[in-house]
């Protein structure tokens, strides 16, 4: 059991404006932040971004992936017009395409400014051994994880998206300070979809999450507040 205390990320996954604003406003008081992804922002436009995050604190997660110039570049573009808390860059872009994201967000951000913290996005909760075989990587999806977060926090990132089911072991290779954040998380009489590497939300708040990210459990819920609620009190057990 650890003492920390583990926050909910809501995931705002909807291309459209209306909905996820409905989301959002319904879910203000029962989330501690929200997650734009993909859908959201390809859909609806960085200035949605800017205007949905207005009181929120916000996870952008873009999950950025390229040489390292283009990625660092990418990034500065980003900052010029958005402050994120947390953002996205995939581990497998490797060390130096990680330590000029870190140098493009230090640049970006003015003294008065709080940095964006830089997480590295280590296998995806969609996948498991099988997946990994099949794009060629022998490992286990634990060691694997370990590989990439090690590397990824010895080249500046701040934390890790992880599962739940490699939080004890990066705790253990990397300490306390890495920031663990952790979605494929399902609370009890949920379905996977097609997540793979799950736990329920007590499960990863016992093994030291620092942030759960959850979606569809949310806002797929006839009440979205009542089970974000619901969620946040199991964080509490
Ligand atoms: O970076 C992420 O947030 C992420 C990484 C990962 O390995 N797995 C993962 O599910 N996510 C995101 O977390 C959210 C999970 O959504 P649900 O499966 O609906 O709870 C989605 O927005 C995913 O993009």
């Amino acid at each position: 059991m650890t003492s920390r205390s583990t926050k909910l990320i809501a995931a705002i996954d909807t291309a459209d404006i209306n909905q996820a604003r409905k989301w959002v406003s319904a879910l203000e008081d029962s989330v501690d932040a929200i997650k734009l992804g993909l859908e959201f922002t390809y859909g609806c436009g960085l200035e949605a971004v800017k205007d949905l995050s207005q009181n929120q604190r916000l996870f952008l997660d873009l999950k950025l992936h390229d040489i390292p110039n283009t990625v660092a570049s990418g990034l500065r573009s980003l900052l010029n017009n958005l402050s994120p808390e947390l953002l996205t860059v995939h581990a497998l872009g490797g060390p130096e395409m990680i330590e000029r994201s870190r140098e493009a967000i230090e640049q970006k951000t003015s003294t008065s400014q709080t940095r964006p913290k830089l997480l590295a996005v280590t296998i995806l909760t969609s996948m498991n051994q099988q997946t990994l075989n099949a794009v060629g990587i022998a490992d286990t999806p634990l060691d694997q994880v370990i590989r990439l977060g090690k590397m990824a926090i010895k080249a500046g990132a701040d934390g890790l998206v992880c599962s739940a089911h490699e939080i004890t072991a990066l705790r253990d290779a990397l300490g306390e300070n890495a920031l663990l954040v952790v979605p494929g998380i399902r609370p009890k009489g949920n379905q996977a979809d097609d997540q793979q590497r799950v736990m329920t939300p007590a499960q990863a708040a016992q093994a030291g999450a620092d942030w759960i990210v959850v979606g569809r459990p949310i806002t797929k819920a006839a009440d979205p507040a009542q089970a974000a609620r619901a969620i946040k009190a199991e964080l509490q057990l």
